[in-house]
């Protein structure tokens, strides 16, 4: 299939959310026993899923976190404080449950699904899904991170996965990614985007110094001027100066989106590649959560542009999908609230 119609097909499948069952939701909210809006964003959690599933009962019991692994060639031109083999160390820790984001997941109920997209590793470990579409990018300050076909591919993957865990009885989905490196592609992708300038949007990543922070900003302005990304063509901008993990979390929202299933944002990488999504297909963003605000300066721009509320601020820059796990408490708060509080109408009875 041609790259138009595929990007065609892939958005003109997406639902819109169900009003009715938004106001619906929101009228039960409003006869609990309690004041009006008085539950704030839970209120909103619980509208939003009635209309994202078009239920006003929406069940979240099965939640799922899909991690998605990519390394970067631009890690040669020391852009993070780590060297780009912890990707595979982390793949391996994935691999044993041990990360930040399975602890975590397992703590509030939910399970890890991790895919490989394109890490450098020859041989993925157990219970990781090889799904590589090339062994890293192409160093991004010399010429393109990959080509417009690969990252079509990656966001076919993540598009794949989406569905895969609909069938699975997955009901709540959040992004998360592994790539040492990716706050570089990720503040570069961010700026083009959002047309906000490169000293704004990027970051220490994992720890930079003063000298590390000034040498990955003259990376990034290197790489936007060999490049030279089409900011009015989402997929350009993937290929040139993005990420193949960022790709198939930009596919997972795409795909998240046609099955009408929820998905929480992380932080800078995860949500950076959602908004690369809603410039494919505008439809997907009412499916979208944010989670918490990342300490990234580039995360609180990217939430504004995708009319996005973080829900909390806890001074996190992890990535893994680790913030978005953190945020599933909140929304079982919302579920609670809503089918167990007492309405008025049943007080005095
Ligand atoms: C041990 C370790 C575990 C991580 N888990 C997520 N990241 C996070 O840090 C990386 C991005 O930051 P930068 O662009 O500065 O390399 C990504 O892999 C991201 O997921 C990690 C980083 C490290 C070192
Ligand atoms: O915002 C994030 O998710 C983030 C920040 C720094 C490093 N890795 C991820």
């Amino acid at each position: 299939m041609q790259e138009k119609e595929k990007l065609k097909e892939w958005t003109e499948g997406i639902p819109s959310v169900d009003a009715g069952a938004e106001r619906k939701a929101r009228a039960h909210m409003d006869q609990l026993t309690k004041p009006r809006g008085a539950l704030g964003e839970l209120e909103t959690i619980w509208i939003r899923l009635a209309g994202i599933t078009g239920q006003t009962q929406p069940q979240i019991g099965n939640k799922r976190v899909a991690v998605f692994c990519g390394d970067h060639g631009v890690t040669a031109e020391g852009v993070s404080a780590y060297p780009a083999e912890v990707t595979g160390l982390m793949m391996e820790n994935f691999s044993r449950g041990k990360a930040a984001v399975h602890v975590l997941a397992r703590r509030f109920g939910a399970r890890v699904t991790v895919v490989d997209v394109g890490s450098r590793l020859e041989n993925v470990p157990d219970g990781v899904m090889d799904r590589k579409v090339r062994r890293g990018t192409a160093n991004m300050a010399q010429g393109p991170a990959m080509s417009r076909e690969e990252a079509l591919e990656s966001i076919r993957i993540g598009m794949e996965t989406a569905e895969r865990l609909k069938k699975e009885g997955v009901q709540l989905a959040a992004t998360g990614e592994m790539g040492i490196g990716n706050t570089t592609p990720a503040a570069a992708v961010a700026g083009i985007l959002t047309g906000k300038s490169v000293e704004r949007m990027t970051g220490r990543g994992t720890g930079l110094d003063d000298a590390g922070l000034k040498r990955k900003r003259e990376v990034i302005r290197a790489s936007l001027e060999v490049n030279r990304p089409d900011p009015t063509d989402p997929l350009d901008v993937l290929a040139k100066v993005g990420g193949l993990e960022m790709g198939a979390m930009a596919g997972f929202v795409l795909g998240a989106a046609r099955h009408r299933l929820p998905v929480v944002l992380d932080g800078v990488i995860s949500t950076v590649a959602a908004l690369v999504a809603v410039r494919i297909a505008p439809q997907s963003q009412p499916y979208l959560f944010a989670s918490h605000l990342s300490v990234e300066p580039a995360h609180g721009v990217l939430l504004e542009e995708l009319d996005l509320q973080p829900l909390i601020t806890a001074g996190m820059r992890l990535g893994e999908g680790s913030g978005a796990v953190l945020a599933f408490p909140l929304f079982d708060a919302a579920e609670t609230a809503a089918r167990e509080m007492a309405t008025f109408s049943e007080l005095g009875r």
